[in-house]
């Protein structure tokens, strides 16, 4: 099985011939090998193998452990899900390195331009179940895993620039907000709006959600952000603030609400599909790596915090540095051992490439392997497409090494919150058109809420742009009205 996997994450230049690779596509459990047996007969089409029975009309004898095996074997051919990000697809491929990140970085593969490494992409639905449809308005997951020769190191990012809020012991909170109700599964806009109210730090994250970039039709078309702020580090020890980003080279694509709603009655797995046919023709998806990077004493003098995952940085202060190329140009061809059993973890660094203080940051550095070890089992990490086999606690690269750290232990929001002014620039960056969908889509979910929700809601609103708080206010008025 090594083997096989090995083959499946190689890089383009080091393809296998497609012997090899039907090969992986061998699963080796019982169930696998009876269909396999009845397939091949030779014109006799009965099973190749029956229970065991006291004649041949039963009843089936409770030694029989062929049968027992076989059923065993199936009930433990699923995995427990994930707690988010339930629904996703995924590709290989390779990154290569266009240009040399050493004066910022001692990460190994972005020395010289050239470098390659093999990758494993996961692109995911934040919120949702396994039948929520692809084109649905949320958040899309962007994960990479970068097989290096030092070790992994994975990027596990979302496709808009923000995040819901900026303290991980709200994340619960926040996930339920967004969830259907615990009550009867159903959708209900109260979780939603009561949450936002005693949230105001969400209020960008609304605004991009509730904006055309929510509704997704292609993942050939979609950013990655990795929404918190890192940290690089290199040879001279010097540090700096790092937020990463994936430009698809087939250009950004959005869609309407109503294109949402038609494509997703057409075809739920639209985006998997998309992705999965792209390659299966024999296209490469491509993306290009950008960093932008900032000295760590800018904190003192931004209006906003850089380790606030609710803020994007100024292009125009920080701009976006290229960094390489990720070509993804192969389909998994076992789902459950290449897709549902990648585990993915912010805490799986290299050297040169750290956490930052982001609290949220911080807050994702050991859940993630917690779920894993209850999801996949305590080896997940010798799973094959995981590449950690010879992973020990020592050999974790581990943040901030060496860094001197002093303060009051506290329970405190960040000195600069700083809510609105980013979400009004936002509102006022868009075209009329993508103003108007804004304000549509926003109203529309809005109008759903409690008056008290819909008074704390409009406020928020109004302080990031008085503008965009009138329309949404008038709109739902007239929705009421209607
Ligand atoms: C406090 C904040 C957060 C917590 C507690 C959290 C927790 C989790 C957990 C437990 C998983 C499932 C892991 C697994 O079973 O493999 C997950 C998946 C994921 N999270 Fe987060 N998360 C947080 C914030 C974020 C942020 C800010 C981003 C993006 C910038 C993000 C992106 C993702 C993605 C893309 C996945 C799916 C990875 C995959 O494809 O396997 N999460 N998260």
């Amino acid at each position: 099985m090594d083997d096989v996997n090995e083959t499946n994450l190689r890089s383009e230049a080091q393809q296998t011939q497609p012997s090899q690779q039907a090969q992986s596509t061998e699963t080796h459990d019982v169930y696998h090998h009876h269909t396999q047996a009845a397939a091949k007969g030779t014109g006799d089409n009965s099973a190749a193998l029956h229970s065991q029975t006291v004649g041949p009309r039963g009843p089936i004898l409770e030694q029989d452990s062929k049968l027992h095996e076989t059923l065993e074997t199936f009930i433990h051919s699923k995995i427990i899900e994930r707690p988010v990000h339930v629904k996703g697809n995924a590709a290989f491929g390779y990154f290569r390195t266009t240009h040399d990140m050493s004066a910022h970085t001692k990460l190994c593969f972005l020395q010289t331009p050239g470098q390659e490494v093999p990758v494993a992409v996961r692109f995911s639905l934040a919120g949702g179940n396994k039948g929520t449809p692809d084109t649905s308005r949320g958040i899309r997951g962007f994960a990479t895993k970068f097989y290096s020769e030092q070790g992994v190191l994975d990027f596990i990012f979302n496709h808009i620039p923000v995040f819901t809020i900026r303290d991980p012991i709200r994340f619960p909170e926040s996930i339920r907000a967004l969830s259907p109700s615990p009550v009867n599964n159903l959708a209900d806009p109260q979780l939603l709006w009561s949450f936002v109210a005693r949230a105001p730090e969400m209020t960008h994250f609304l605004l991009w959600l509730f904006s055309d970039a929510g509704t997704v039709k292609s993942y050939r078309h979609l950013s990655g952000h990795s929404v918190n702020t890192y940290v690089w580090r290199n040879a001279e020890g010097v540090r700096k603030y790092v937020k990463y980003r994936w430009i698809p080279l087939a250009g950004l694509q959005y869609i309407d609400a109503v294109e949402s709603a038609r494509l997703g009655c057409e075809n739920p797995d639209f985006a998997g599909q998309d992705l999965y046919d792209a390659i299966a023709a024999g296209g490469t998806v491509e993306y290009e790596l950008c960093v932008q990077l900032m000295n760590p004493d800018d904190a003192a003098v931004l209006s906003y915090d850089p380790l606030d995952p609710t803020k994007v940085w100024d292009e125009n202060f920080y701009p976006l540095q290229p960094v390489g190329r990720l070509y993804l140009n192969r389909n998994p061809d076992n789902y459950m051992e290449q897709v549902e059993k990648l585990a993915f973890s912010v805490s799986n660094l290299l050297d040169g490439a750290e956490l930052s203080d982001d609290k949220i940051l911080q807050g994702r550095a050991n859940i993630y392997t917690d779920s894993q070890r209850r999801r996949i089992g305590p080896d997940f990490r010798n799973v094959p497409v995981n590449r950690q086999a010879d992973w020990t606690p020592e050999s974790q690269i581990t943040s901030g090494e060496g860094r001197y750290v002093e303060g009051q232990l506290v329970r405190a929001e960040l000195p600069k919150t700083d809510n609105f002014a980013q979400a009004g620039q936002f509102y006022r960056a868009l075209d009329a058109m993508q103003q108007t969908h804004l304000v549509d889509n926003l109203s529309d979910a809005l109008s759903l809420a409690t008056a008290e929700s819909q008074r704390v809601v409009l406020d928020y609103l109004c302080q990031a742009s008085a503008a965009l708080g009138e329309r949404v206010e008038s709109r739902i008025r007239q929705l009421a009205g209607s």
